[in-house]
């Protein structure tokens, strides 16, 4: 696991000590050894970088080991999580260099002063002049940041960085972190309003619920660039598309299963909007309360909103009493809620998506036994139903096509064509989802969301590919 990987600089005694001892002691300690790097090379001793992956997380165990083998130095131990992010993870470069006094008058006064006039008189040039048409803010509170809960805006800020990344990388659009320091409605809205200008599109991240739905909803009707809130409608939209996918693998269709989402919270909420509008009709949410009941009354108006649709079953109980013959299993909650007793009781063939990250709702070693489609969030095991599939090319469609919002045929476009990424022939039990570096999954999103954004008359602009 990449979270686990530890880096060991030792330097051996060849009189005392032989690298088969060390593996030997690693591998008794419960490390995993991945690779193996000679830093110097003498004749009474070496220095070696040793990689290790933790089966089971405790690096402390085989410090000791090391410590306790004669002919061993431990010099140094580095995480190889924490090294990738010194420093941070991105960075702002140039797209020209500023070579002479001429290009100084071009790039900044007085040249550019003719720029702004021009702006001025025409805002929309903004597109043109500025970073404007290829920039997202990626902007969060820190109050729910992956599974971890409300740890701050500084806390927050590797995951946004790391979004970041990943709309560089995958789809070509920059992308900046902004982490605020409040957590009051009004003032989130307000200073994304006033820092909107430069940026093409709003990514609203790990942002806690109920807020997020106010936020997002007021920032969407008083902006005129796409505001989408990636934990619910990315997470929602690449959930349909496994979903798809795992229903043609154990032979089901969408109209007659039984699903129960576990977590009605921002990812929760979003999955049943799109799972009833993709056309099921045996819904069951839940929440730490239990199962949300159809003509309940609730206080969160989603959940209301939830209880009011007729295809919500009239079921009360909680998670291990409502999931019994249960078709389907969507996680969005926390870690390690699911038990094995629990899944042996779902319907036969059934299909768990346990998405909680960083630790899913039940591990594949305890599901996979009595489940016929197994997926998580997370990067390290197979079908990986995670956003990162979804908002590089959404964006990327939606910066192209000028569009004023991302609306639901643009999301459900969104779905198809991730899904249609895996064709028949591949489509498996292990293989429901592409992974994010096949580079036909933000290609296809994007010519989808334009296209849907082109047909529904939210695009503003024609890319030169569709005209
Ligand atoms: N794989 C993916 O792409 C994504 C995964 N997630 C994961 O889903 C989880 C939820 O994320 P958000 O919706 O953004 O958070 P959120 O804070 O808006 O919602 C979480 C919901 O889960 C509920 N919950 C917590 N413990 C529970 C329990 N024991 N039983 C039932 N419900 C419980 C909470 O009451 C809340 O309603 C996190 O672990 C997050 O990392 C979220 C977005 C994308
Ligand atoms: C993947 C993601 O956005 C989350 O876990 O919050
Ligand atoms: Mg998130």
């Amino acid at each position: 696991m990449a979270q686990t990987s530890i880096i060991f600089r030792l330097e051996l005694n060849h009189q005392q000590v032989s690298f088969g001892d060390v593996a030997a002691a690693i591998s008794k300690a419960g490390g995993d050894i991945t690779s193996i790097d000679v830093i110097r090379s003498g004749q009474d001793s070496s220095i070696r970088d040793i990689t290790v992956d933790l089966a089971d997380k405790d690096e402390a165990k085989i410090v000791d080991a090391l410590k306790k083998l004669n002919g061993t130095q431990l010099i140094n131990v580095s995480d190889r999580t924490f090294l990738v992010h010194l420093g941070g993870k991105i960075t702002v470069q140039p797209t020209l260099p500023i070579k002479n006094r001429d290009d100084l008058s071009k790039v900044y006064t007085p040249g550019v002063a003719r720029v702004c006039t021009a702006i001025h008189e025409n805002p929309k040039k903004a597109y043109s002049l500025t970073i404007k048409r290829n920039t997202v803010a990626v902007i969060t509170d820190g109050t729910a940041v992956l599974g971890l809960g409300d740890i701050g805006p500084y806390a927050a800020a590797p995951v946004m960085e790391g979004k970041a990344m990943l709309f560089k990388q995958l789809a070509g659009v920059d992308a900046f972190p902004i982490c605020l320091n409040t957590k009051d409605t009004e003032e989130i809205i307000r200073t994304i309003k006033a820092i909107s200008p430069i940026f093409g599109g709003i990514n609203l991240e790990d942002i806690s619920s109920p807020r997020c739905f106010e936020i997002e909803s007021r920032l969407a009707e008083e902006l005129d660039v796409p505001v989408f809130h990636d934990d619910q409608h990315g997470t929602a939209v690449v959930v349909i598309a496994g979903l798809l996918n795992a229903l043609k693998v154990v032979g089901k269709r969408i109209e007659n299963i039984r699903v129960v989402v576990n977590g009605i919270g921002a990812a929760g909420v979003s999955i049943c909007k799109m799972l009833l509008e993709a056309g099921v009709t045996r819904l069951v949410p839940v929440d730490r309360e239990g199962a949300i009941v159809r003509r309940g009354e609730y206080a969160h108006p989603m959940w209301q909103w939830l209880a009011d649709q007729p295809q919500v079953e009239n079921t009360t109980g909680t998670l291990q009493e409502v999931i019994q013959e249960a078709d389907v299993f969507i996680g969005v909650s926390q870690g390690r809620l699911l038990k094995e007793e629990d899944v042996k009781r779902m319907a036969p063939k059934s299909i768990v998506f346990a998405m909680a990250n960083p630790e899913p709702e039940i591990m594949p070693e305890e599901a996979l036994p009595h489940v016929s489609v197994y997926a998580t969030g997370r990067s390290d095991f197979p079908n990986q139903i995670n956003n990162v599939l979804v908002f590089p090319g959404i964006f990327r469609g939606a910066l192209d096509c000028r569009a004023r919002r991302i609306n639901e045929p643009m999301k459900l476009a969104a779905s198809r064509a991730i899904a249609s990424v895996v064709s028949e022939s591949e489509l498996n039990d292990h293989y429901i989802i592409p992974s994010i570096f096949n580079e036909a999954v933000v290609t296809q999103v994007r010519k989808a969301v334009i296209e849907a954004a082109i047909i529904t008359g939210v695009s503003r602009r024609i890319p030169p590919d569709f005209r």
